[in-house]
């Protein structure tokens, strides 16, 4: 089982390669990329918080000196993790895809941009004369292992087709296993992810069981609404990648979510032991939000990352 983490949005957080020097996480989501292309040809743009140097591609909102991600990403997968680029996050509350083609640039754009480097597609030194010519490489020649979807409004059309396009590109590449993970709200049908999920090959599912109160993970432990992983599980195997895993999401530390979500390590342990058991071939681990608040949320001398890797092995 994993610990999948969100980096990228913590306060004050710190370097990525602080996070991959941990043994506690797996998998590690860096958010976001959260302007989306409005039609071919158009960037997206990105956002990581206090990391990078506040410095754009010209004419774009896309970060261009990533400096401490593009070094750090190599000594993570070096250390075993997963890192993926999360597109989306809460603060996408404007951004959609608007139709098929652009669905299938963005995914063009990403795989160029963020995947392995090729010189003959991407310039290291891009400029505006290249825009047309040739992607730009924000985190230079370092690539991650996939794409994370993080769409919490305005989905539904264009990610099926964005995430198949992209499953096309990692089957020519056969270098590495690339990835596609989704982070839907826990209500079914999810109104962002439930298309893409059905119609398009997701390895991993974190369900955010932290921000709708009814299906929660908090549910569970208060004894009240339905916590629905079953449900999930149900979803999972009428989707395109039945044997995608399930993870169960969670905040790292009481004001990483709205209030009354929050559970401690006690807490968290018996719901994790129930469905890893009950459903030990789709149970994939937890996803905590997000990195940072885990590392600061101290319990008993140890990180409430910590905590969660020890219920899963214990
Ligand atoms: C993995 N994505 C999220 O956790 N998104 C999100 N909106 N989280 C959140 C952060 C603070 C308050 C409520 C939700």
């Amino acid at each position: 089982n994993n610990v999948a983490v969100y980096y990228g949005q913590g306060a004050n957080q710190p370097r990525l390669k602080h996070f991959c020097e941990q043994t506690t996480s797996d998998i590690i989501n860096i958010g976001f990329i959260n302007k989306f292309p409005k039609h071919v040809g158009d960037f997206p743009g990105s956002n990581f918080a206090n990391q990078c140097d506040g410095a754009f591609f010209p004419g774009t909102e896309l970060l261009s000196g990533c400096h401490q991600i593009w070094q750090d990403i190599p000594s993570c997968k070096a250390a075993g993790k997963t890192i993926l680029l999360s597109i989306g996050g809460g603060t996408a509350t404007a951004q959609s895809i608007p139709d098929e083609a652009t669905a299938v640039w963005f995914a063009d754009f990403l795989w160029y941009s963020f995947g392995p480097y090729n010189s003959a597609i991407s310039s290291l030194g891009w400029t505006e004369e290249l825009a047309g010519l040739a992607f730009p490489r924000p985190f230079l020649t370092s690539s991650v292992d996939g794409f994370d979807f993080d769409i919490e409004y305005n989905g539904g059309v264009g990610y099926a087709a964005m995430i198949n396009r992209l499953r096309w590109h990692f089957t020519k590449s056969t270098e590495q296993t690339y990835y596609i993970s989704g982070a839907p709200q826990c209500p079914i049908p999810d109104a962002q992810l439930g298309d893409a999920i059905a119609n398009s090959h997701f390895d991993f599912i974190w369900v955010q069981w932290y921000n709708t109160g009814g299906c929660s993970a908090a549910d569970w432990v208060h004894g009240t609404g339905k916590f629905n992983f079953d449900d999930w599980v149900s979803v999972i195997e009428k989707s395109a990648n039945p044997n995608a895993k399930l993870f169960i999401g969670l905040p790292a530390s009481k004001d990483a979510a709205n209030a009354g979500f929050y559970l401690t390590p006690k807490e968290v342990k018996p719901l994790v032991k129930t469905y890893m058991d009950k459903h030990p071939k789709h149970f994939g681990g937890v996803m905590l939000w997000e990195a940072t608040a885990g590392d600061n949320n101290v319990i008993d001398g140890s990180t409430y990352t910590e905590h969660i890797k020890d219920i899963l092995y214990d």
